[in-house]
């Protein structure tokens, strides 16, 4: 493992699905502390190169290396372990539970006592401790003991931002983080995206590209499967082929 390392290195990157190739030859690299956009039309492939990334898929070419290490045949809870997390799909996840028991959950994810008798984990302080300064750290705290399925769409998705970092990830992936929201709920998010330590690389896919441009550090388009460019948020956002394949016209 080298310092100098990108976060993340995407190379040659292939994934074929039948006869369907989505992903082709996908080249990326997100420097150490970077906001990097990932944006494309609808189809683009922009989700099956996050679970390329995250592990639930494997690439039918290419390699993918997290802080300088080689991860493309590694098991997605592996790549957990080394500091990748991506956010929860939370709907499907534990509704009954109490926002509290759901992130003492995640952050046992990470944790070896993960491995233990469950015996000790309601009653377990320090747990309940970091699981409730999570829950703070998204403005969450007053509603540590309601089921999940009590709350708003908007405090799932800080919810699901707040589970992810609570595994103090290197590397965090968000898929749509302001999707569905009222713009009230996005400017919370946004809030709390750029809250987010330098400590911590962001790549986001996010169609609301008025809030994603003012995050983004850098960016990139896909198409097809393809990088059709990448670059600074000016370098992207003034080229025409930008306006041409996301915009439309
Ligand atoms: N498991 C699969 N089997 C077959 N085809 C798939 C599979 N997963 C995705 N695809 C196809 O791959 C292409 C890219 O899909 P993907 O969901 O990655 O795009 P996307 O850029 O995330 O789109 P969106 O913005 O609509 O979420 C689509 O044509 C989709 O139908």
């Amino acid at each position: 493992m080298s310092a100098t390392a990108p976060a993340l290195r995407i190379a040659g990157l292939s994934k074929t699905f039948g006869g369907l190739q989505v992903t082709r030859s996908v080249q990326l690299e997100v420097a150490e502390g970077e906001r990097h956009l990932l944006i494309g039309p609808n189809g683009a492939g922009k989700t099956t190169l996050f679970n390329l990334i995250a592990g639930d898929l494997r690439p039918t070419a290419g390699s993918i290396h997290l802080q300088g290490r080689d991860v493309t045949a590694l098991a997605p809870h592996l790549r957990a372990q080394l500091g990748l997390a991506r956010t929860y799909q939370i709907v499907t996840l534990f509704g009954r539970d109490t926002l509290l028991h759901n992130v003492k959950l995640a952050l046992l994810g990470r944790s070896p006592q993960r491995w233990r008798q469950w015996g000790s984990f309601d009653a377990d302080p320090a747990l309940s401790e970091r699981a409730r300064a999570v829950l703070d750290s998204v403005g969450l705290g007053a509603k540590a003991q309601l089921p999940l399925e009590q709350t708003s769409y908007g405090e799932k998705r800080r919810l699901e931002i707040a589970m992810a970092l609570a595994q103090s990830p290197r590397v965090l992936l968000l898929d749509e983080p302001l999707a569905g929201l009222s713009a009230q709920e996005r400017e919370t998010v946004t809030e709390l995206l750029r809250g987010i330590g330098r400590d911590i690389t962001i790549l986001m896919i996010e169609h609301d590209m008025e809030a994603a441009l003012a995050f983004a550090d850098r960016v990139t388009l896909l198409h097809y499967g393809e990088v059709i460019l990448g670059g600074t948020r000016q370098e992207v956002v003034s080229d025409p082929r930008t306006r041409e394949i996301y915009l439309g016209h």
